[in-house]
């Protein structure tokens, strides 16, 4: 297949991006230890400690937290919210709180927080589905520490949303803060220094952070190949790709099958533009059978039709 050409107008080019752990860029920054804040709030590991022993998760189940233990109050608070505090806060009058509960929990926490917001594909797919789908990723790859799918329906808030670090540890404890914490990219910086930050930090980030980055990303790249966000041309799409494998060549030693499916993905993933059909990673995906093209074309013929491709399974 000829080269492609990727002139990136939104994003860096391939090797501006191509960065490794060992030979960092000079132009980028120092490699530091996992960061102790992404977004301008402060996260006291201290404080942080002493919430994990005293009250215990217990404890605040079983009793109404008290007013230390409240969550801060977001910038502005959506009616969903408003109605979860006239409910008298999570963790609450009804007694005992098992794992599941917890999750359960923590799935509400978020579809409150994520509820005015829609993905960026052509149906405006709700927000939570992605979360939602990052933890089912994990949980059907065989992970079941329920802190690590906790943090996967959480790893958006902070990002996104009026959700802080100190919420997150009050109300699901420090382990999931942590993890939801190295998934939280430095809002401050621009689209594209957050990717390059993303590539230099991904080395430093706990194991458990890693796995939600691939999951993450699984989810992102397969939603751009079914049904890509409104207004993406193939260079941006090749430029996400590129730089996700790069981001998740990183980690992929956190959980290998995430890092097989993701391997699958770059070598099979294909789109078409204007008649041509184009592999979404250039480098590494092979030549495209005519099974494929119409698997491809019955894709975009369902798009251009009105139809909608997101009610196909999550993921396949
Ligand atoms: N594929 C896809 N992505 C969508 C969609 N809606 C929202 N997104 C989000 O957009 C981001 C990817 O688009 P970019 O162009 O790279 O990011 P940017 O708009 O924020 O600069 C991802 O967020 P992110 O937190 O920046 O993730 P990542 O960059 O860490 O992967 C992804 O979660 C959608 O419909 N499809």
């Amino acid at each position: 297949m000829a080269p492609i050409r990727l002139d990136l107008p939104t994003a860096p080019s391939p090797s501006e991006l191509r960065i490794t752990a060992s030979s960092p860029s000079p132009s980028l920054p120092t490699p530091q230890p996992p960061q102790t804040r992404t977004n301008g709030l402060q996260l006291n590991p201290v404080s942080l400690l002493a919430m994990e022993g005293t009250p215990s998760e217990l404890d605040l189940a079983r009793t109404p937290p008290p007013k230390s233990f409240a969550p801060s109050p977001p910038i502005s608070r959506t009616a969903s919210e408003i109605d979860l505090a006239s409910q008298g806060g999570y963790g609450g009058r009804w007694g005992m709180e098992g794992e599941l509960g917890r999750f359960l929990r923590t799935v509400d926490f978020a579809a409150r927080k994520h509820s005015c917001q829609r993905r960026k594909d052509v149906d405006q797919t709700p927000y939570i589905n992605h979360p939602i789908a990052v933890a089912n990723i994990l949980s059907s790859t065989g992970i079941t520490d329920v802190k690590v799918l906790q943090a996967a329906v959480l790893h958006d808030t902070v990002e996104d949303t009026h959700t802080t670090i100190e919420e997150i540890a009050h109300l699901f404890g420090s382990d999931v803060a942590r993890i939801v914490e190295e998934c939280t990219d430095n809002t401050t910086l621009s689209g594209q220094q957050r990717k390059i930050e993303q590539l230099r930090s991904a080395p430093f980030k706990s194991r458990e952070a890693q796995q939600v980055k691939l999951a993450d990303k699984i989810h992102n790249l397969e939603s751009i190949r079914r049904c890509p966000p409104v207004g993406w041309g193939i260079k941006r799409i090749q430029a996400y790709f590129i730089w996700a494998k790069q981001v998740t060549d990183v980690c992929a030693s956190a959980h290998p099958p995430l890092a097989e499916r993701l391997q699958e993905l770059y070598e099979t993933a294909y789109t078409r533009v204007n008649g041509v059909y184009y592999p979404c990673h250039p480098e590494v995906c092979g030549p495209l059978t005519e099974d494929e093209k119409n698997l491809v074309d019955s894709r975009l013929r369902a798009l251009k039709d009105g139809q909608t491709v997101c009610p196909a399974p999550i993921f396949f």
